[in-house]
């Protein structure tokens, strides 16, 4: 059986899109693990690897046009991946000529449109990151018996830092540091600590994003990803922080945001809900990239054949990266 993968990025936060409506059936949810495991590794895999695979599927109900599923490099599963949901939504608008519609996730139908480019040649997208909840047992967080974990000490991580726990829904630890903490090893100490797969605070693991302040409405996020470790970007991390940074450092919402992080930058509005029909009482936009990097084809057998080398496979280059490239050069903000 013939698989498609397209590599795209959101923020040089790549994944494979895997289209399993292309598919002549279904792929079984071990298939998807070991093909994302293979297809991911940054050594073996294809074209250099990626942080997971997206896949998209027919939806389940009426109302979106397709749905996706996040899976990280390990083969864990996700519920939310906002890089990746921008290079979804140019991928379905792309196939169903719409610029404006939703596409379903795990916990919820999400608003995606096509958006103003960020510079010019680069596709840009905006995506309704929700819901939202600050409640431990939705993040998976044990600790203290606290139902919430608002700018608090972690004795058992840092005697230093404050946090803040929030699920977007994806689980997210967010501290806000200075330049020296954002650059040094405390993030990668304390995340590879907290996704080690048996601490007692989160034990099916975090994602944990170390924010520097810049200027007015304007941070530097920096991500080490559960099931992947460190990313050029998260956007739902970057997400996550801007709420924070609304809530706790002195943000207002319905403002425009610039988050940087390693891979580039994207921009971010906090919303307070007052529809009742949305999700939560807050959500985010998050606007930014959606670079499809090239596409190959290879069958379910060679990527099931330990012996077939997936670095040898050619991708067909769209050449889109030059002009990303461009865009991060001229970020000399
Ligand atoms: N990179 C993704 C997040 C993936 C989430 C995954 N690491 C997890 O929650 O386990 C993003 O752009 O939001």
């Amino acid at each position: 059986m013939e698989i498609t993968l397209t590599k795209v990025h959101g923020s040089d936060n790549e994944f494979f899109i895997l289209d399993q409506t292309k598919l002549e059936r279904p792929l079984t949810d071990p298939e998807i693990i070991s093909i994302t495991q293979r297809v991911s590794d940054r050594k073996t895999g294809l074209w250099n690897g990626a942080d997971g695979v997206l896949v998209v599927e027919s939806p389940t109900h009426a109302g979106p046009i397709g749905k996706m599923r996040v899976i990280n490099a390990d083969g864990s599963e996700a519920s939310m991946c906002g890089n990746g949901i921008r290079t979804v939504a140019r991928y379905l608008g792309q196939a169903h000529q719409q610029s404006d519609f939703k596409i379903e996730t795990m916990y919820a139908d999400l608003l995606v449109k096509q958006a103003t480019p960020l510079a010019p040649g680069i596709k840009t997208f905006q995506a309704e990151i929700s819901p939202i909840s600050f409640a431990a047992k939705d993040l998976g967080l044990h600790w203290q018996d606290l139902p919430e974990l608002h700018h608090q000490k972690i004795g058992a991580l840092s005697d230093q830092l404050f946090f803040t726990a929030v699920a977007v829904p994806n689980p997210h630890l967010i501290s806000y540091v200075d330049h020296e903490t954002l650059v040094g090893p405390e993030l990668g100490r304390i995340a590879s600590y907290l996704n080690n797969g048996d601490n007692p605070i989160f034990p099916s693991g975090v994602n944990v994003s170390f924010v520097e302040v810049l200027g007015d409405n304007h941070l530097f996020v920096r991500t080490y990803e559960r099931g992947v470790g460190y990313t050029n970007a998260c956007g739902t991390g970057m997400s996550a922080s801007s709420l924070v940074y609304v809530l706790e450092q002195g943000g207002h919402f319905e403002q425009e945001l610039t988050i940087q992080n390693p891979g580039g930058m994207v921009k971010t509005i906090v919303h307070e809900n007052t529809d009742p029909a949305r999700h939560s009482k807050y959500w985010v936009s998050l606007v930014g990239n959606a670079t499809f990097l090239g596409s190959t084809t290879v069958t379910l057998d060679q990527l099931n054949d330990p012996q077939f080398d997936l670095t040898k496979v050619d991708f067909a280059d769209t050449g889109e990266q030059v002009q990303y490239r461009n865009f991060v050069a001229s970020l000399n903000i």
